[in-house]
């Protein structure tokens, strides 16, 4: 099972990560996980690496998100710096795409993982934020309320009848979230948007210690924007993954562990519900949309839409097959 949409020759890898300097490639394999983009595991004579194929069609935010990964390697984030080449930094063309690599994190993704590792990670996106609050480079939110309306609409043209209804109500609940007095005056920066399980690595330095983060990767949704949504979207990602009694701890717990490293302010705390109202919503659309595209394409590693269903009932329509 390969989660990868444009499958490369290897000779077309291989001379990327050439040009990148890392030697002749020993084995290249699709990766499992993934649902945007195309991605490699790549052994080369001199270093494990991941090599990302980005599917999307802009330029501008690869480049924004690799330099972002850059940036915040150097700042002590546990984060993948993106492997250089010569002639164009950061990324290679391959086929008229582009494509970045970096090392390959050890150990494994973080599905399935408990409190501790939602910690960590709340504690790592903090330190995202704090990294980069003085930043002054802007780079839109690509997957923020027009994104959602747009998804939701594209979501329901293929959901089943009944289901329209539903997907407009949630989604005008974010809407009315970013139009609400006082939205603007949020404390604003550098966001990952995507910090859930399968976009970190743990790994246990020993059999029988405890597992630690290796890192964080996938920025390719970051942007600038609101840090209480992306707080809302870590703590809703990792909240969803666990069973229902277990859920207010989790959330609890990283919610937690970030306000340690930065404390949300009165105006954020008093916006969270709807904001992690909100990240469910961009979860529940990315999902349906992704389950009714990858129904086309034949991809089989599908994230699943109902972990972020609203509590009333949608019916999402089984794949034929
Ligand atoms: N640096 C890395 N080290 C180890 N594994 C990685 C690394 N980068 C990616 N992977 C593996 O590839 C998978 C897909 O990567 P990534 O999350 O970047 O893809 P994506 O297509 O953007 O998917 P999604 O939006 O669903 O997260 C990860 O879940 C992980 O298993
Ligand atoms: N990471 C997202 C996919 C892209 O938005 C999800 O899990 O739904």
């Amino acid at each position: 099972m390969m989660a990868v949409f444009t499958a490369l020759p290897r000779s077309a890898i291989g001379r990327c990560v050439h040009e990148f300097g890392q030697g002749g490639v020993r084995s290249i394999r699709g990766t499992v996980l993934g649902s945007e983009n195309s991605n490699f595991y790549v052994h080369t004579l001199e270093r494990r690496l991941v090599a990302t194929v980005l599917e999307a069609s802009s330029v501008a935010a690869p480049s924004f998100s690799a330099c972002l990964a850059y940036a915040l390697c150097l700042n002590g984030l546990p984060t993948p710096a993106p492997c250089c080449g010569t002639n164009a930094p950061l990324c290679a063309t391959v086929g008229g795409m582009i494509l970045v690599a970096g090392a390959n994190l050890l150990g494994r993704v973080a599905i399935l993982a408990g409190q501790a590792a939602a910690s960590r990670t709340a504690g790592s996106l903090a330190v995202l934020h704090l990294a980069c609050l003085g930043c002054m480079y802007y780079c839109p939110h690509i997957h923020g309320e027009a994104w959602v309306r747009a998804s939701a609409m594209l979501a329901a043209a293929h959901s089943p009848r009944g289901s329209q209804h539903a997907l407009e109500h949630e989604t005008s609940l974010l809407a009315r979230l970013v139009l609400s007095p006082g939205y603007d005056r949020l404390p604003r920066g550098l966001c990952h948007y995507d910090l859930f399980q399968d976009n970190v690595s743990l790994v246990a330095p020993s059999r029988t210690a405890r597992e630690r983060l290796s890192g964080c990767f996938d920025f390719h949704f970051a942007g600038c924007g609101q840090m209480v949504m992306d707080t809302a979207i870590l703590s809703e990602a990792w909240r969803s993954q666990c069973a229902v009694r277990e859920r207010w701890d989790m959330a609890r717990a990283a919610l937690h562990a970030y306000q340690t490293l930065r404390p949300l302010a009165r105006r954020e705390r008093s916006c969270i519900i709807e904001a992690l109202r909100s990240a469910s919503i961009r979860f529940w659309t990315s999902r349906l949309c992704g389950y009714y595209r990858h129904r086309v394409t034949g991809m089989r590693s599908l994230h699943e839409p109902r972990a972020f269903r609203p509590a009333w009932h949608v019916r999402i329509a089984r794949a034929s097959g």
